[in-house]
């Protein structure tokens, strides 16, 4: 069975950010993830990690004005010297926190540009992310996110994200394969994983309900035929739980929707 990792930035949401280390050990996870951990000393955190018994598996890398409605800078135009201080603050939060893998989002294409000429910057920026990610021991990844809830971001699909792992050929470089968006863009959820697993460049997993992004089992998806279907190809990785708990913030409402974690 996989080993499974609490996306904190989405899960235990009736507790304050620094709490949700706590209510994640409590629930039996040894393993979180999140989004962007900027706004707190990586100090504070690897504190959590170290009181809770946990380890962190995954982060983003910063992704530019989130507010704003920014996605990512990786293939922005005039964007390099900030992309390259994200990705070395993102790295200096690695060591910190001994994570092994860095997700650095592509962003959205500009309505006034063409996507295809923005890969050759793309494609640079992330051999020069793998470059300072290789030296730190750590792999940067690439996600696929589907069209209908992020408009215009530049990687949508597998293949798309495999082309572009072989093409900048770093061997830290790799896929994060997001089902939820897999299932929304593609669809044959299984065949997928028989299909690139194997090639070894899907470098972490994630999962949630599809369409509402609640829970694994609310929803259209069959995970324990997928979750049997890992073991078979011999995942070894982590599976990120990065869902909305569908009882909200309602107090212990994220515990009470882990009927679904296998024991
Ligand atoms: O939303 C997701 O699935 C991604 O994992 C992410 O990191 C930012 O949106
Ligand atoms: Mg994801």
């Amino acid at each position: 069975m996989p080993q499974f990792a609490a996306n904190l930035s989405m899960l235990y949401p009736e507790h304050a950010f620094i709490d949700r280390f706590a209510a994640a050990a409590a629930d039996g996870f040894s393993a979180v993830e999140f989004l962007f951990p900027y706004a707190l000393p990586a100090a504070d955190l690897a504190a959590q990690l170290q009181a809770h018994g946990l380890r962190q598996v995954l982060f983003n890398a910063p992704p530019g004005d989130w507010e704003a409605g920014e996605r990512g800078m990786a293939c922005l135009p005039g964007r390099e010297a900030e992309f390259r201080d994200g990705i070395q603050r993102a790295l200096d939060y690695a060591q910190t926190l001994a994570c092994p893998r860095i997700h650095v989002m592509a962003g959205i294409v500009p309505t006034d540009q063409d996507r295809d000429k923005l890969l050759p910057r793309y494609e640079a920026n992330l051999a020069w992310a793998a470059e300072q990610a290789a030296a730190a021991g750590v792999d940067v990844l690439i996600e696929p996110i589907n069209s209908r809830d992020m408009p215009g971001y530049f990687l949508s699909r597998q293949d798309q994200a495999h082309a572009i792992v072989q093409a900048v050929g770093a061997a830290n470089l790799k896929v994060q394969m997001d089902l939820y968006h897999c299932q929304i863009m593609e669809g044959d959820l299984a065949m997928q994983l028989r299909r690139h697993l194997p090639t070894g460049r899907v470098g972490h997993i994630q999962i949630a309900g599809v369409p509402e992004r609640h829970e694994p089992d609310q929803g259209e998806i069959n995970y324990p035929y997928l979750f049997a279907l890992l073991d078979t190809l011999g995942y070894t990785g982590h599976v990120g739980c990065e869902y909305r708990p569908r009882r909200g913030a309602v107090a212990g409402g994220t515990s009470a929707g882990l009927g679904w974690l296998p024991r």
